[in-house]
């Protein structure tokens, strides 16, 4: 079987993934793709590691917008490919190199066949962290092509390709990064009553952690409290004077977030004084949840119920995934979507193997619901 152009892309992507904010080679390989193109109705800028680029209508009332992620995870792959990653411990574990051919074929195929509106095309880096959207809609590149619609997709592994899954109002979380940091007293192993461990310290908070959900969180509401990272001592007979727990958290409310924030706070204060350590807290970056606006996604929804081809359409739940296309969607209309690429390997997972005939699939159903929205009043 041949490779089509935009699947080759992906697997050319997938093998340099890299941090947010540092996609100098993914950059670079998507300007010499833009290059490529007819220019004569294209307009390109950069920001920071990001593209922007405008694709001119033939008669346009609006700026019809689509974003795709950039950035890769510090995950060290396990996939079977042949293409697998070049960087190590850097993985396209989330599908920003999917969500980025995906992009690339959109673009293509309004430079060749355009619609009445203008098209905003947005390569955004940093969405894993510390999150590009924000700064990048605060830009002066922005502000100039500012859309009047907005819109992006997330592959999904549960769900079959050709299937797709959204809903209207909230679909992402909002979230929180997590660090904490103890400090005691270390010591030699064999000399326990001298020291302050922060391995045990840090293992009866991990532990405590778990039952704010359990315990504070109203059973109807929900909230995840995840510890992805624990890291304390030296070596195996020195008692540790330092642990770090970095996580996440996320909630559908602000009012649980303040509440989990809260709990956070309580709990490090008894390992404090329980331990006799010093403790300290950093939420890093949280992003707002992804909220779709109801009127355009319920429409989209009809859209592809009646108009959607070979494309099945599931209406979904809401999900404890964050997104910092959130940010666009407060201010924006639009939504963003769910992609099936059935795999049995999650998100995040050094494993992940997305089944590249949806890159085809949402290439074909994005670029008919735009050319039928430009044709609406
Ligand atoms: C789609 C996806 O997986 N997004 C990430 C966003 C992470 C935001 C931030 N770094 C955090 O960990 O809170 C996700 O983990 O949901």
């Amino acid at each position: 079987m041949t490779t089509s152009l935009f699947t080759q892309i992906r697997r050319d992507l997938h093998q340099i993934p890299e941090p947010g904010f540092q996609e100098v080679k993914t950059q670079k390989y998507l300007l010499d793709y833009l290059e490529k193109l007819p220019q004569d109705r294209l307009e390109i800028k950069t920001w920071r590691t990001g593209i922007l680029v405008k694709v001119a209508g033939t008669n346009p009332k609006r700026t019809i917008a689509w974003r795709t992620d950039m950035d890769g995870l510090p995950i060290a792959e396990e996939t079977s490919y042949p293409f697998r990653s070049l960087h190590e411990g850097y993985m396209h574990a989330c599908g920003h190199d999917m969500h980025m051919a995906i992009a690339l074929g959109l673009l293509t195929h309004f430079v060749q066949q355009p619609i009445a509106d203008h098209l905003l095309f947005l390569f955004q880096p940093a969405e894993e962290g510390p999150g590009g959207a924000l700064p990048m809609m605060e830009s002066e590149e922005f502000a100039l092509w500012r859309p009047d619609c907005i819109f992006a997709l997330h592959i999904a592994p549960e769900y079959p390709v050709g299937h797709i899954a959204t809903k209207p109002g909230i679909l992402f979380a909002n979230t929180s990064e997590l660090y904490i940091d103890l400090v005691g007293k270390g010591g030699h192993a064999a000399f326990p009553h001298k020291a302050n461990d922060m391995v045990v310290a840090g293992s009866h908070l991990v532990t405590q952690l778990q039952s704010i959900i359990s315990r504070n969180i109203d059973p109807l509401d929900s909230a995840v409290v995840t510890i992805g990272k624990l890291e304390g001592g030296t070596k195996q007979n020195i008692i540790a004077e330092k642990a770090r727990l970095e996580g996440t958290i996320r909630t559908f409310s602000t009012e649980s977030m303040a509440l989990v924030k809260a709990r956070i706070e309580s709990l490090v204060k008894g390992i404090e004084a329980g331990f006799d350590c010093t403790a300290s807290i950093d939420y890093g970056v949280g992003y707002c949840q992804v909220y779709n606006e109801e009127k355009l996604t319920t429409a989209f929804m009809d859209w592809v119920r009646e108009h959607g081809e070979d494309v099945t359409l599931i209406a979904c739940k809401e999900a404890m995934t964050g997104e910092d296309f959130g940010y666009f969607l407060q201010e924006i209309p639009g939504f963003l979507f769910w992609l099936g690429v059935h795999t049995p390997y999650g998100l995040h997972h050094a494993k992940i193997e997305p089944s590249e005939e949806a890159i085809e699939v949402a290439i074909r159903l994005v670029s008919r619901y735009f050319t039928w929205l430009s044709q609406q009043d």
